[in-house]
C-alpha cells in the first residue's frame, strides 16, 4: 500500500521535519514546565514557555536589576528567574545562607555550578573530582603571605614604577587595564617568582585566559543543552592556551620534580612557590603530572587575577569620588608602616583602609548573585521550600548589601562604617567586621566551607596596593569628574567600568 502524497511531502522536506521536531520540542517543554515542582516558587519576570525568553534576555544584560526587584517583592523568600537554558532560583537572608552552608557537597555542589556557569568541559577541560588546588590555597598560599610579604611589596613598587611613574603632573591611565597589569605581576611574583612574573608573554597569557574562558562560556550558555558540546568544541581555546602555558611552566615543573626526587622535600634550596605547594597537597598520581600542574596554575590565576583587579578598581573609583576619606586613611597607613614596616601586621593595623575597601565591595562587589550551587539531589530548605535535583541556586548578595535592615543608610557610601562597628566589640574587636571576615549578611567571599580560600591573599595584596597609592599619589577620575563610572553587568556578574580613566600624580596634598 502506497503512502498518501501529503505524507510523502512531510517526510521529504527537511524544513517540515525541523518544524515537526520544533513542535514536539515546544510541546515537551510546555508539559515539563507545567509539571515542574519549581512552579511552587514565585517568578520574577515572565514565566511562560516563550515569554520567559524575554526575561532570560534581561537576565543576561541586567541580572542585578531583576535580583533587586525580586528581593524587594520577596524578602528572605526564594524566587526564580528565567535564564536562557534554565531557571535560576534566588535565595537571600541569613537563614538561606546558613541552609546552603549546612548542605553537604553531594546535595549542593559548587563545583558543578561552576562547571555549568563557565562550561568547564569546553573552557578548562573535564571536571576534576579531586580539586586539590583549593587545599593548596588554604595551606601553601595562605601560610606564605607573611613570609613572602617582602616579595609582594617589592613587586608592587616595581609594577607601579613601570605603569604609574610618579609625576608632578597628572597622568591619565585606563583604570582597569592598569590595575590588571599590576595585579597580574604581583600575584605571579607570589605564585611563581622572577623572572616569569615579569615576562610579557606569560603575563599576557594569564590575563587573557580568563577573558577567553568567560567569553566562550557566555556564548556556549546561549545555546540549548544538546548543542553546547558542539559549540564548545568549536570555540575552545584550551589546547592552544595549555600549550602556551606548558612552554613557560613545563621546564620549571620538570626541574622541580627532579629536584624533589633527588634531594627530598626538606631541601633548604627548594623554591618556595605554588608549584612546590601544589606538589605538597597532591593526593593522586595525576596531580603530579606536568599538564595537571600547569592547568592548576592557570586555574589559580583565573580565580585570582580578575577578582582582585575588579575589587581594586572599584576601590579606586570610590577613592576618586570620595576624597574626604583620603587624609585619615593616609595618616593611618603612614603610621602603621612606620611602626611595623611593610608587613602583614601593618596591614591588620589599617582598620580605616580595610573598612573603606569593605564598604567599596559592599556596594560594588564582583557579583550580585553569589554562592552558586547546583542541586545534585532533591533538597528541602529549612523553610520547607522544595528544590528539585538539577536546580541552579544562588544568593542575591548585592541586594542584601543595600538592605536597610542589614546596613543602616545602606545606599550611602560610608567609608568608615565597618571601622566604627569594630569599636567596642571587646575581644572580638580585632577580627570582627574585617574585610576577610565571613558574615551571613555580607557574602562577597561566599560563606561556609567553600568561602573563598584566596581572600587572605587577595585582601593583603589589595590593601598593600591601596596603601601604596594613598602614600604616594593623588588620585582623581578623568578631568576631576565626581561621577562614578557605571558598572557593566552580565547575568549576575558585576564588572567595574573597563573604559574609565583615572588620573594620578605624585602626592602633593598632606
Ligand atoms: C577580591 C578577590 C576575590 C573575590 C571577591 C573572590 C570571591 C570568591 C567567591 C564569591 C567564591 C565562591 C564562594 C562560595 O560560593 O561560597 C570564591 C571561591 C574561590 N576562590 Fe576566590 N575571590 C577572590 C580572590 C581569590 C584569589 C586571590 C584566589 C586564589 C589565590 C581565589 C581562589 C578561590 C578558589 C580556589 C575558590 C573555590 C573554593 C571552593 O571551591 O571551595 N580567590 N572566591
Amino acid at each position: 500500500m502506497s503512502l498518501p502524497a501529503l505524507d510523502m511531502d512531510i517526510i521529504s522536506s527537511p524544513f517540515r521535519i525541523v518544524g515537526i521536531l520544533g513542535v514536539f520540542y515546544g510541546a515537551w517543554k510546555y508539559i515539563e514546565a507545567k509539571r515542574s515542582p519549581l512552579n511552587a516558587i514565585p517568578t520574577v519576570g515572565n514565566s511562560g514557555v516563550l515569554t520567559s525568553y524575554i526575561t532570560a534576555l534581561k537576565w543576561l544584560i541586567n541580572g542585578p536589576e531583576l535580583l533587586q526587584e525580586g528581593y524587594a517583592k520577596y524578602p528572605n523568600q526564594p524566587f526564580k528567574i528565567a535564564a536562557i537554558s534554565k531557571w535560576v532560583v534566588v535565595l537571600s537572608g541569613k537563614q538561606h545562607v546558613d541552609d546552603i552552608r549546612r548542605a553537604p557537597d553531594e546535595v549542593l555542589s559548587l563545583a558543578e555550578a561552576i562547571a555549568e556557569t563557565i562550561q568547564t568541559k569546553s573552557t578548562l577541560g573535564p571536571l576534576d573530582v579531586h580539586p586539590h588546588h583549593e587545599i593548596t590555597v588554604r595551606s601553601g598560599v595562605t601560610r606564605n603571605i607573611a613570609g613572602k610579604f617582602d616579595e609582594i611589596r617589592d613587586e608592587i613598587v616595581e609594577a607601579f614604577d613601570e605603569y604609574l611613574p610618579a609625576s608632578e603632573d597628572w597622568v591619565t591611565v585606563p583604570a582597569y587595564e592598569t590595575v590588571m597589569h599590576i595585579v597580574c605581576r604581583t600575584l605571579n611574583r607570589f605564585f611563581i617568582g622572577v623572572p616569569l612574573c615579569r615576562n610579557p608573554g606569560y603575563r599576557a597569557l594569564q590575563e587573557q585566559f580568563t577573558f577567553d574562558v568567560v567569553l566562550s562560556a557566555q556564548i556556549i550558555n546561549c545555546f540549548p543543552g544538546f548543542l553546547k558540546p558542539l559549540v564548545g568544541n568549536y570555540l575552545t581555546k584550551v589546547p592552544k592556551r595549555t600549550k602556551q602555558a606548558m612552554e613557560y611552566l613545563g621546564p620549571i615543573i620538570d626541574e622541580r620534580i627532579e629536584r624533589i626526587e633527588q634531594y627530598g622535600r626538606d631541601d633548604p634550596d627548594l623554591p618556595n612557590d605554588v608549584i612546590t605547594w601544589l606538589l605538597d597537597t597532591a593526593t593522586h598520581d595525576y596531580h603530579r603530572s606536568k599538564r595537571d600542574i600547569v592547568m592548576r596554575v592557570m586555574l589559580l590565576n583565573f580565580a585570582a587575577i580578575h577578582t582582585t583587579t575588579m575589587t581594586l578598581t572599584q576601590c579606586l573609583y570610590d577613592l576618586a569620588i570620595h576624597p574626604e576619606y583620603v587624609e585619615e586613611m593616609r595618616e593611618e597607613a603612614i603610621n602603621a608602616v612606620a611602626e611595623h614596616g611593610w608587613s602583614k601586621i601593618a596591614m591588620t593595623k589599617m582598620r580605616k583602609v580595610d573598612s573603606f575597601m569593605k564598604e567599596a565591595l559592599r556596594l560594588n562587589s564582583v557579583g550580585s548573585y553569589i554562592m552558586n550551587r547546583k542541586a545534585l539531589k532533591d533538597w528541602t530548605m529549612s523553610d520547607g521550600t522544595f528544590i528539585p535535583a538539577g536546580t541552579f541556586i544562588g544568593v542575591a548578595s548585592a541586594a542584601m548589601g543595600v538592605d536597610e535592615a542589614l546596613f543602616p543608610d545602606a545606599r550611602t557610601f560610608r567609608g568608615f562604617r565597618f571601622a566604627e562597628m569594630r569599636q567596642g566589640d571587646g575581644e572580638l574587636d580585632s577580627i570582627k567586621h574585617q574585610m576577610v571576615a565571613l558574615e551571613t549578611d555580607q557574602i562577597v567571599f561566599g560563606h561556609g566551607r567553600h568561602a573563598c580560600p584566596g581572600r587572605f591573599l587577595a585582601v593583603n595584596e589589595i590593601k598593600t596596593m591601596f596603601a601604596h597609592i594613598l602614600m604616594n599619589y593623588d588620585v582623581q577620575l578623568e578631568n576631576g569628574s565626581k561621577i562614578r563610572p557605571p558598572n557593566v553587568t552580565v547575568e549576575g556578574s558585576i564588572i567595574p567600568n573597563q573604559k574609565a580613566k583615572v588620573m594620578f600624580r605624585k602626592r602633593k596634598s598632606t
